[in-house]
């Protein structure tokens, strides 16, 4: 029964999903090894070939694939995905192939209409497996010219909510790139992990399909690529370099400010790319919209695949990346010593690194084992420089810049929205970043009551969790206080 519960629970998926989505992620699995173990039920244990495979198919399918078999079976059955044995997946990548593709299951294609009419789509062949058909295409890159920092991949890479759907696109497109979210831009201030997540689309992709021509390069490459080629007059090489990729991942495209001919080379190599269904990755410190001195025929052409913001990490979050980073460098981390730099670091993932390095090298050269006294020794001057610059005077003031009023304007009781909002903007900082109680804010903000403080913060608190603008503006406003 166990390998026809398989091959029923593939034809139930193949008829229930997208076609381009079984195909992608359900059909390359090998038959499940199910046993019944009497009162615990049915176990599908699946290998998977590859880490973030195992992540997508876990978090998008495993409870719909459950769910299927448990009908079919008519009890309980629980799914185990398990990553395949090395050797398994060295002999996987010729299955994977469109041509000599083995069907879950011994699902043999022709076994269900999806499999039969449409077949295997040519470009989620070539984007699961090796290419499906070999147009003399010229030989992949050696791995110095992807120019990709191979540390930076899905593992390294702490998840949480505030690179949730950065993070699941990534995958996405690094599962089945060509297909959906092309381009895909992600924007966020700095240090927040954007470069470190086109990296392991990158790394990931070339685990799975090593004759992938991928290429990271930062805006500023492309610029003097341009320069270069304009020069010489060989634009032809930069068109041979950049239109032949399968996977573009470009960071920083606000430099392009300004720079008219890039911008008409990156047109070009960018409807070159999406034409042929090839990939490209952006990121950028604003949307699309908010970036200045760029085309329009650009800056639309960049939101027409997917937007996603990347937020700075809540508390949580900064407190598992230290854990992991610590871990990584095989110093293990109190909890609570994490969550005391962690409550202190806020601005972004880098200065929380930079943090973390300084604690790990104090408690080596001073040999002491590594808590809270030793953490606030070793970050004493970031935290009095914190201290020193964050006062309410100084959230008022910059509040005021940002959004051109008059700091008087901070006092007073003016109400319309103009003024209103960076008021209570204000607020929302004071309490965040200082250590006022709600009745001395209010004092400061021309005499108001503490319950018109608790409504700003509250308000504002929320509104950041949806609003990613305003998120935005807050974290400018907070790392420019913060120096
Ligand atoms: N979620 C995360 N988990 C682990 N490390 C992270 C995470 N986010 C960021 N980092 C690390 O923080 C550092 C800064 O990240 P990265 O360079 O990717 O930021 P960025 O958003 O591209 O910044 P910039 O705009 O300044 O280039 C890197 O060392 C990166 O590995």
């Amino acid at each position: 029964m166990s390998a026809d519960l398989w091959q029923r629970g593939c034809e139930r998926l193949a008829a229930e999903l997208p076609e381009q989505q079984f195909n992608t992620w359900i059909r390359p699995l090998p038959p499940a090894d199910v046993s019944d173990d009497g009162e615990d039920g049915v176990v599908a244990a699946v290998r998977v070939p590859n880490r973030f495979k195992l992540d997508w198919i876990r978090s998008q399918y495993a409870s719909r694939i459950e769910g299927v078999l448990t009908d079919l079976a008519g009890k309980p059955v629980r799914l185990e995905l398990m990553l395949a044995q090395r050797d398994a997946a060295l002999v996987r990548p010729t299955a994977d192939s469109a041509a000599t593709r083995v069907a879950p299951g011994g699902l043999a294609a022709g076994a269900n209409g999806a499999a039969t009419q449409g077949g295997v789509p040519a470009g989620a062949a070539a984007s699961v497996g090796a290419p499906a058909v070999a147009i003399s295409r010229p030989p992949a890159p050696a791995s110095s010219v992807h120019r990709l920092n191979t540390a930076l991949t899905f593992d390294t890479l702490v998840p949480g909510r505030a690179n949730q759907m950065a993070r699941t696109a990534a995958l996405h497109v690094a599962g089945a790139p060509g297909h959906m979210y092309n381009p895909l831009f992600i924007y966020g201030g700095v240090g927040l992990g954007k470069t470190h997540l086109i990296h392991a689309v990158g790394n990931a992709l070339l685990r799975d399909r090593p004759d992938a021509r991928v290429l990271y390069l930062h805006a500023e490459q492309f610029i003097s690529d341009v320069v270069k080629n304009y020069q010489r007059k060989t634009f032809d090489e930069l068109k041979a370099k950049y239109h032949s990729l399968d996977l573009l991942l470009i960071d920083d495209v606000q430099f392009f400010a300004g720079k008219e001919r890039t911008q008409e080379e990156f047109f070009n190599a960018f409807e070159a790319l999406v034409a042929k269904r090839s990939h490209i990755i952006m990121t950028s410190d604003t949307y699309p919209k908010g970036l200045v001195d760029i085309d329009e025929r650009l800056t639309s052409r960049f939101d027409a695949g997917l937007t996603v913001a990347i937020e700075p990490p809540e508390l949580e979050m900064r407190v598992a990346i230290l854990i992991k980073k610590a871990e990584a460098e095989a110093s293990p981390m109190p909890e609570d010593v994490a969550f005391f730099i962690a409550k202190n670091v806020r601005a972004n993932v880098r200065e929380l690194e930079g943090a973390l390095r300084k604690v790990l090298a104090y408690s080596r050269f001073s040999h002491k084992d590594i808590n809270i006294a030793l953490a606030r020794e070793a970050l004493k001057d970031l935290l009095s420089i914190q201290n020193r610059q964050v006062s309410v005077e100084n959230i008022q003031k910059t509040v005021a810049d940002f959004y051109k009023i008059k700091i008087a304007d901070m006092y007073s009781k003016k109400r319309p929205a103009s003024i209103a909002r960076p008021r209570q903007i204000a607020m929302y900082l004071a309490k965040e970043m200082t250590q006022k109680s709600l009745p001395e804010i209010g004092e400061l903000f021309g005499g108001r009551d503490h319950t018109t403080v608790l409504h700003a913060v509250r308000k504002i608190g929320g509104e950041r969790q949806k609003n990613t603008e305003l998120n935005q503006q807050l974290h400018v406003l907070e790392q420019t206080l913060k120096g």
